[in-house]
């Protein structure tokens, strides 16, 4: 599957199921098994030392190459240096780059230009202000995650299951095509579905046993779900 995202701009009142799903934070060739059979459309594959789901890369070669031809491959980061992107970029085959911290649209595009790949910026939401700011990245983002803002001195800025009030994205109408992230499990990404319209959705804990521990039953019941919206 190429970098190209299969994703179309979304409205609320638009209730098609989400034509893509994102499993993030894969480290696992299982999990990864599940996430290509459930018939996932992306991979996220974590590029944060502190995250449970870092992925070495020494492990991302073999995994890029199982994900070839079955899931858009895109790497997560906050605010990395371009040494760290270019390494994991080359180890990984990323098809697309995700900017999961303080990236402002200056860096957005300045990465965008340097490494000819998508970049998804993570806009991570508290309030109306949150979503107003992802108008700031036209032009420079190619994509726009809506994901939970995580409290101040949390150990992460995403990856925590936590969810935002979806009706700040109610009529929202933004000039790129975006996704949901944050909170979403099998028991809840039909109705976040049919109530922001969203065209891609993104889960890690809310597919995991414990963190970082992908579980390929739910990976299933996850996709299912969102399919079925
Ligand atoms: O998942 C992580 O450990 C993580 C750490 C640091 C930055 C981003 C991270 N995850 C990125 C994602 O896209 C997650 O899927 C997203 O935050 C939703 O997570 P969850 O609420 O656990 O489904």
């Amino acid at each position: 599957m190429s970098g190209a995202l299969p994703l179309t701009r979304r409205s609320m009142n638009d209730t098609r199921p989400a034509s893509a799903i994102k499993i993030c934070g894969v480290t696992t060739r299982d999990a990864l098994d599940a996430a290509i059979h459930a018939r996932a459309t992306h991979v996220g594959f974590n590029f944060f030392p502190p995250s449970p789901r870092f992925l070495h890369l020494g492990q991302a070669p073999a995994l890029a190459a199982q994900a070839e031809g079955h899931l858009v491959r895109v790497g997560v980061f906050v605010d990395a240096a371009d040494d760290a992107i270019a390494d994991a970029v080359a180890a990984a085959r990323l098809d697309a780059i995700q900017l999961h911290g303080k990236e402002d649209p200056a860096r957005a595009a300045q990465l965008r230009a340097r490494f000819g790949k998508p970049v998804w910026k993570v806009m991570s939401v508290a309030g109306p202000d949150d979503i107003a700011r992802a108008d700031l990245y036209a032009g420079t983002a190619d994509f726009i995650l809506f994901d939970a803002k995580t409290p101040k001195g949390a150990a992460l800025p995403g990856g925590l299951g936590l969810a935002f009030d979806w009706n700040l994205l109610r009529a929202y109408r933004g000039p790129l095509p975006w996704g949901l992230a944050g909170g979403l499990s099998p028991a809840n990404v039909a109705e976040a579905v049919r109530g922001t319209g969203a065209s891609l959705v993104d889960v890690s804990s809310g597919v995991e046993s414990a963190p970082g521990v992908k579980d390929a039953e739910l990976i299933r019941a996850f996709c299912l779900n969102a399919r079925g919206a």
